[in-house]
């Protein structure tokens, strides 16, 4: 006899919280809610609508990226950024845009589609997951996406990065350049040396198998042919969470954030972080030439959260200065301190500059030198001043005094961000803030983290500022195009799209001439460096694991349910054999 909730649509999938036979239906919960509805779209539009005049002058693409479950998650509580990472390109040229999606096709989606539903439980919690797919790597690829010699890295912090195709979207497969770099995790957020075209980049948790806690955080220096110049070790003061960093000419800044792994409560199906409102901020500074472990030092500040980094330099004394914003609450409500329920702190988010002397002693407490009020996130610059004293910042941000039409458009999803701002920094004296010249959406609309496009051979900040805008009321999503230096005069173009987005996280601009230059150079039979060559091998944690179980299996110990072989099968599945191919 059929139940009554067999038949009724609107009955969740989830009992007690966890998903249950294999009705389609997402939770019913504010993360998939309003413009984080479930979008789950992979395709293209030719021509988008668009009004004002799209600037002639911009030939290239903007590509951003947002994480968008594609299954009903196992957890009915699950979080935003456990989506799975889909990648967005808008291609400008000749005063016309048009629009590619596709999903970053790694381990985690293949292994998922083949099963139609979700394998991978908890925000990077493996001890959550479905048994068949342990020791696969479980990275979503969901929070940037970057150019790089010719391929773009859709990246996560907690795996490897995925590269791919800038031109289809597609995804070639694992990078972990060409062998160099084999570490479980890395960052989101390289930064580039415009000087010397070399990437540095960083990992936490770095040490083990990427879910284990540990305190390694490596560093490394790629030149501008791809070649590792410069590894580096160090150990943090506790598992918290670095998410962005600060590049100057001769020194990289880590933030450490107080949200705090815990293996224990991870092993029994919990939160990866929580909170720790009695833990100071942290930041690492270490050398980017011949760093050795010891050479680290660590400023401390009174608990706050970091967000993200404008700008990074040396100023003529010689000390660190870096800016970012930061945040006196817990801005992961998600994470809520251990044994507490999630909270939402009413948290603010100015602009601090901390200015830091590399000959101070570990663990020397410091005060920002300055604080600007701007209650904002997503600060970008004019990426040609990355390591350089810099004048110019964008930032989305949230004007709680403007109107908002609740009623309409519900709770703010992601945030109240209604404005995008510019500011530049009074350059004759660091203590004076400067100029802001701001952009309000209206009532119904909130925007996403804006990019800065430069007008070629333009001096730093003269171009125009991209980003998505959020139509909270009728969800859908514009992009719009900025003078980025007259905001406050409103877009110049706004390119409609057809449909809704997610909420999304990073996204930069790429210059058409760069993606030609770099298809030449990895044609291959004529280019120079050939096609990207994608990881043949599981990572050494990977090898690790299956080790560990053929020994096992050898004694007649059978403890990890057959890892070798889900692995290898994982794998082969995804086109990866365990010997290479
Ligand atoms: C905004 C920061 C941030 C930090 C860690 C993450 O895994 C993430 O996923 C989308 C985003
Ligand atoms: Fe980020």
């Amino acid at each position: 006899m059929a139940h009554i909730f067999d038949i009724a649509p609107e009955v969740s999938p989830y009992k007690e919280g966890r998903l249950s036979g294999d009705r389609v239906k997402f939770p019913d919960t504010p993360v998939f809610a309003s413009m984080n509805k479930p979008s789950r779209f992979e395709g293209d539009v030719f021509d988008l609508e668009f009004t004002g005049k799209i600037p002639k002058d911009i030939d290239g693409t903007f590509f951003r990226i947002q994480p968008d479950h594609r299954f009903p998650p196992m957890f009915e509580d699950d979080i935003h950024f456990n989506g799975d990472g889909s990648v967005t390109a808008i291609r400008i040229r000749n005063g016309h845009a048009d629009f590619k999606q596709r999903y970053v096709h790694n381990e985690r989606y293949k292994l998922e589609t083949a099963a139609r539903k979700s394998l991978f439980g908890r925000y990077r919690n493996p001890w959550t997951d479905n048994e068949s797919v342990k020791g696969v790597i479980r990275t979503a690829s969901n929070t940037n996406i970057i150019f790089y010699r010719g391929m773009l890295l859709a990246t996560k912090e907690d795996g490897p990065p995925y590269a791919m195709d800038p031109v289809t979207l597609e995804t070639i497969g694992r990078y972990d350049f060409e062998g160099q770099i084999l570490s479980p995790t890395f960052t989101a957020h390289p930064k580039f040396d415009p000087d010397t075209g070399e990437m540095v980049c960083f990992a936490y948790e770095a040490g083990g198998d990427g879910s284990d806690c540990s305190l390694d955080i490596a560093v490394w220096t790629l030149d501008a042919d791809g070649v590792k110049t410069e590894e580096a070790w160090y150990k943090a003061p506790f598992a918290g969470m670095i998410h962005d960093c600060g590049l100057s000419k001769n020194y990289l800044v880590l933030p450490l954030t107080p949200i705090k792994m815990d293996l224990e409560r991870m092993k029994k199906g919990g939160n990866k972080f929580a909170w720790d409102p009695s833990e100071d901020q942290w930041y690492g500074l270490v050398p980017r030439r011949g760093g050795k472990p010891e050479d680290i030092i660590w400023f401390r500040a009174d608990n706050a959260f970091h967000g993200h980094v404008a700008g990074c330099y040396e100023n003529e004394q010689g000390h660190v200065v870096v800016d970012l914003t930061v945040a006196d609450g817990n801005v992961f409500f998600w994470f809520p301190p251990d044994g507490q329920p999630p909270k939402r702190d009413n948290f603010s988010s100015p602009t601090m500059r901390w200015v830091l002397d590399p000959k101070a002693p570990t663990h020397t407490r410091i005060e920002p030198s300055l604080v600007w009020p701007i209650n904002g996130e997503f600060s970008r610059i004019d990426d040609r001043f990355t390591t350089k004293k810099y004048k110019h910042f964008w930032q989305a941000m949230v004007d709680p005094s403007r109107p908002y039409d609740f009623p309409k458009c519900g709770p703010p999803a992601g945030g109240l961000f209604n404005c995008l701002g510019h500011f530049t920094w009074d350059m004759e004296d660091e203590k004076g803030t400067g100029t802001s010249d701001v952009y309000f959406a209206g009532p119904t609309m909130t925007f996403q983290e804006p990019t800065f496009i430069p007008r070629t051979g333009g001096a730093e900040g003269e171009g125009y500022l991209i980003a998505l805008l959020n139509h909270l009321d009728v969800l859908r999503n514009d992009v719009v195009i900025f003078d980025a230096q007259n905001m406050a005069a409103g877009p110049v173009a706004t390119i409609h799209l057809p449909l809704a987005l997610k909420l999304g996280l990073h996204g930069n601009f790429v210059d058409h001439r760069d993606i030609e230059a770099w298809q030449k150079r990895r044609d291959a039979r004529t280019g120079d460096v050939g096609p990207v060559k994608v990881a043949t091998e599981p990572l050494p944690w990977q090898k690790a694991l299956m080790k560990g179980e053929g020994e096992q299996k050898a004694n007649g110990v059978n403890g990890l349910g057959g890892v070798r072989d889900q692995i290898a099968e994982g794998l082969s599945r995804v086109g990866l054999g365990v010997n290479g191919h």
